[in-house]
């Protein structure tokens, strides 16, 4: 199978630059509109495609991000590896704004949200024990620092539902859990490429330090911003790193995730709605008959 790199990109990363022969493109799926168009290209001889969470012009909130459109579209075109790139809050005085995180665990708090493209009708469940692809998280790793950033090869990222920020308790409670950083988007969508069968690894963009610490005040949208623009050529240069690494043919990945469907359906064959079945062709056809 020829590899074909996504990029998800979060708050302040409505575009990427540098795909040849780059097009936006509409892509329908069973489970509604994705959160945009998608823009799809080549960097070298790998094909990139360049998904904008929110939107381009930031349309959608966390709430209303169309997670399941979103990864669904994905597979449907093609794709294999997902790199979420997300602007994150830190509970760490060593995680500082300007500093990227190679995340490896989720704790989801999230409660609003579609969090499964199975239901009634065909129900499956995988493991997100590991919840990113530990190769691909390799690879992203390298890639940015290579950048000359400040990577932390690591870390527990609390989902929460927002939009607004935490509270200054619950952002001490996150703290005393063992979180590393905060954002409002990396869940379900890391589950969801699960499911999908897709290798995910999600990249975080350390902006400010939440509610938490006595030094810095409130966590302030403008002070977002500025660290974001302010690591936009190294989120550039971290994308071309990861494209240029990920050349040529997938391999099985090594941590499964091409096969994280093999044991989870737990429906009968002869008990499956068959319009369930229907609109799981790309996240499930592998597995589905
Ligand atoms: C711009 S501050 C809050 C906003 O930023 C993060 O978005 P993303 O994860 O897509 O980079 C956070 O999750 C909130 O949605
Ligand atoms: N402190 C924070 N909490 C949630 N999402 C964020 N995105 C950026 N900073 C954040």
């Amino acid at each position: 199978m020829t590899r074909h790199l996504a990029i998800i990109g979060g708050s302040g990363l409505y575009q990427i630059d540098g795909l040849k022969d780059a097009t936006w493109a509409a892509v329908q799926s069973p489970f509604g509109a994705p959160s945009d168009e998608i823009l799809t290209g080549r960097i070298d001889t790998t094909t990139v495609s360049f998904l904008p969470r929110h939107g381009r012009g930031h349309v959608h909130t966390p709430t209303s991000i169309p997670y399941r459109a979103n990864i669904d579209a994905l597979k449907r075109i093609g794709v294999t590896d997902v790199v979420a790139v997300s602007a994150c809050g830190s509970f760490q005085e060593h995680m500082e704004p300007g500093d990227f995180v190679i995340v490896d665990q989720f704790i989801d708090r999230t409660f609003a949200r579609e969090k499964s493209f199975f239901g009634t009708g065909c129900v499956a469940h995988v493991s997100v024990a590991h919840p990113v692809c530990p190769v691909l998280s390799a690879t992203a790793r390298d890639a940015a620092k290579a950048t000359g950033v400040t990577v932390h090869d690591g870390g527990t990222y609390l989902a929460m539902e927002g939009p607004q920020f935490s509270s200054m308790a619950e952002s001490r409670m996150y703290r005393a859990w063992g979180c590393d950083v905060i954002g409002m988007t990396n869940m379900p969508e890391a589950k969801l490429a699960r499911e999908a069968e897709l290798c995910y690894a999600s990249v975080a963009m350390i902006t400010d330090f939440d509610s938490w610490h006595p030094d810095h005040g409130a966590v302030d949208i403008s002070q977002i911003i500025e660290t974001l623009h302010g690591n936009a050529a190294a989120a550039r240069a971290m994308v071309k790193g990861i494209a240029q690494a990920l050349s040529g043919d997938k391999p099985l990945c090594a941590a499964g995730c091409d096969r994280a469907l093999e044991h989870a359906i737990m429906t009968s064959p002869e008990a499956r709605d068959p319009d369930v079945m229907a609109r799981l062709d790309a996240v499930a056809g592998r597995v589905l008959p």
